[in-house]
């Protein structure tokens, strides 16, 4: 809130802007307000959600042609006409985002440019929506008595409505459901491991889009009284994305000023608007490669230069209190003749395992034996072709990543999947979250609830950071961090799920003697916590000392299981560690 103060001084400048402007300028105010809510929806859905998104024009339309042909042909008031235009929008969002379920990237850009194209061509040829003449004198919105006909009290109007549409999308960017969104833009495969819920997050942001295409063209066609179908041609959609790129797409604000700046430049250029488009294409060409972040990701693209995380240290892990031990806890995984086959290859064949409450369990085996696919299978990313998995007797087989998540599974990865552009702290938020995305509800319906359980969540997210020794490192980008760091912020994102099962996916992996000792300590304190851990790991010495039980994969197949001291021994695990470039372990590491 205090970082927003500045906004306070901008707000009264708005304000008290008519008394300065001329009639025609007014105008030119009043159309860059409409282009600033619409920029602020592409940027929801394009750079806090990473969905690409060209049909946000199609929106903007569907807001103003449902105003106008409700208000003109079917009888209805103005107002009520804009709340079923802001509803249809919405609803037309949804339906572009339901490729966005399937496809992402250059695919959904054709999708969507192709449904905004499609809507485009039924306007020209539709007789409700008066062809290419359009549809002319829409009334004036009545509002107590006041002539919204002015464009100089329109204006205020807009600058109301402008107001809470930027409120609510700082609301939303700046707290868990953001949070989430830019998760997913980073890497939706961890996100889900996390337990953001990908395909209505994904539907949440397009949503979003519709919701303030349609306010923007209610205001349209309000202000304007009359629509056609070149104000939402793809002329106009370029226009607007340059506006989000040159402004900052992952920044609401940015979005914002890059709106205005270009509604300016747009009304400077008009009587060479030939060349106006060549023009915006230069400048996002610039923007894209020297300033990928737009002009609001400047300050930070600056400041990351100077700030090097590489010589950052971790502080001491503080062991968790020991939970009492509770015997009759019983099995919380069960693997049960699982096999899963890509195409030809088997890459687990008939695997069968179970980890009672409260085990470290090795999982072992040489490269490619199907280590990492059976644990993409116990975490949802896979759906086994045969065989089941069940957590605490219940059968979760092919369960999506989100709902094994909100079951008490976290899981790390064995090449690092930190969200990158998110720091340590927020990486560790994301984690600590665990509302179902349906929540959004609060969002327009209880602000100060959403606030409130930030606070809680950053909370928490400080004493996390105190845990696992992360307080040097809490506001860093991960990417800035040495590889040791990286694995702890990972770990740590994990524990902040709470979860019942965690599973370590080659947690050593480019750990020095000391980290992968401290690591040993780390993960009994976690598991003496109440915790019951599966750990993949070639460091046969770690494997050694930390588990109690460990399984053998060779081919896919489970060759060994037994305590450590006996599988180590094993004649098939050391012709299968002798067949693999790995050296089997020893007698002595197993006795260790
Ligand atoms: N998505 C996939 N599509 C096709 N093949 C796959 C896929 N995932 C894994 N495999 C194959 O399945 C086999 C087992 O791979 P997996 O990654 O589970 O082995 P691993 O034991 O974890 O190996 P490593 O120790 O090298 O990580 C490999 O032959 C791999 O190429």
């Amino acid at each position: 809130m205090r970082r927003l103060a500045w906004l306070v001084p901008v707000a009264v400048a708005a304000w008290l802007l008519p008394y300065g402007l001329g009639g025609y300028s007014m105008h030119v105010a009043d159309v860059a307000i409409i282009f600033a809510i619409l920029a602020v929806g592409l940027g929801l859905t394009m750079g806090v959600a990473g969905q690409i998104n060209l049909a946000q024009v199609a929106f903007f339309g569907v807001g103003a042609y449902t105003v106008a042909i409700l208000t003109t042909q079917a009888g209805f008031g103005f107002w009520s006409a804009a709340v079923l235009a802001v509803l249809a929008a919405a609803v037309f969002g949804a339906l572009v985002g339901v490729p966005a379920l399937r496809m992402q990237s250059h695919y959904l850009g054709i999708v969507t440019l192709g449904l905004a194209l499609a809507f485009t061509n039924w306007v020209t040829n539709a007789t409700v929506a008066g062809r290419a003449e359009g549809i002319s004198d829409l009334p004036v919105p009545p509002m107590f008595g006041l002539d919204l006909s002015s464009g100089y009290l329109f204006y205020y109007v807009e600058l109301v409505v402008f107001a809470l549409a930027l409120a609510f999308a700082l609301l939303v960017t700046h707290s868990p459901l953001g949070r989430r969104l830019r998760a997913m833009r980073d890497d939706d495969l961890a996100a889900g491991a996390l337990g953001a819920e990908i395909p209505l997050l994904r539907m949440t942001a397009f949503v979003l889009s519709g919701l303030y295409g349609g306010v923007a063209g209610v205001l349209y066609a309000g202000l304007i009284r009359f629509v056609a179908p070149e104000s939402f041609n793809i002329a106009n959609m370029f226009l607007l994305l340059a506006m989000v790129i040159i402004g900052g797409r992952s920044s609401i604000l940015g979005c914002v000023v890059g709106a205005v700046a270009l509604s300016l430049v747009r009304e400077a250029l008009l009587d060479a608007s030939a060349y106006a488009q060549l023009g915006y294409g230069l400048v996002v060409v610039l923007v894209v490669v020297f300033a990928p972040q737009g002009l609001a990701g400047l300050p930070r693209q600056f400041l990351r230069r100077r700030r090097d995380g590489s010589r950052a240290q971790l502080g001491p892990f503080q062991p968790y209190e020991a939970a009492a031990p509770a015997p009759s806890d019983g099995d919380v995984l069960e693997v049960r003749e699982v096999t899963k086959r890509f195409k030809g290859l088997v890459a687990l064949d008939g695997v069968s395992l179970t980890v009672p409450a409260g085990q470290i369990r090795g999982v072992v085996g040489p490269n490619g034996s199907g280590k990492t696919t059976l644990f993409n299978v116990i975490s949802g990313f896979y759906t086994p072709t045969q065989g089941s998995v069940r957590l605490r007797g219940r059968d979760v087989t092919g369960a999506a990543p989100y709902r094994l998540s909100h079951r008490g599974v976290a899981r790390t990865f064995q090449n690092l999947r930190l969200f990158e552009d998110l720091s340590v702290r927020e990486n560790l938020l994301v984690g600590l979250d665990r509302t179902p995305t349906t929540w959004i509800w609060r969002y327009p319906g209880l602000p100060w609830k959403v606030l409130g359980y930030e606070r809680e969540l950053r909370e928490r997210a400080g004493e996390l950071i105190e845990r696992f020794g992360l307080a040097e490192v809490a506001d860093a980008e991960p990417r800035s961090l040495p590889y040791g760091i990286q694995r702890r912020i990972e770990l740590a994102r994990a524990m902040a799920m709470r979860p019942g099962l965690l599973l370590l996916d080659e947690p050593a992996a480019g750990l020095n003697g000391e980290e992968v000792r401290r690591l040993g300590e780390i993960v009994r304190s976690i598991r003496d916590s109440g915790v019951t851990v599966v750990i993949i790991e070639h460091n046969m010495g770690l494997v050694m000392s930390l588990c109690e039980q460990v399984t053998v994969l060779s081919g896919g197949r489970v060759i060994a299981d037994g305590p450590p001291a006996e599988v180590a021994v094993h004649p098939d695990v050391v012709a299968a560690y002798l067949g693999d470039s790995m050296t089997a372990p020893t007698a002595e590491e197993a006795t260790r």
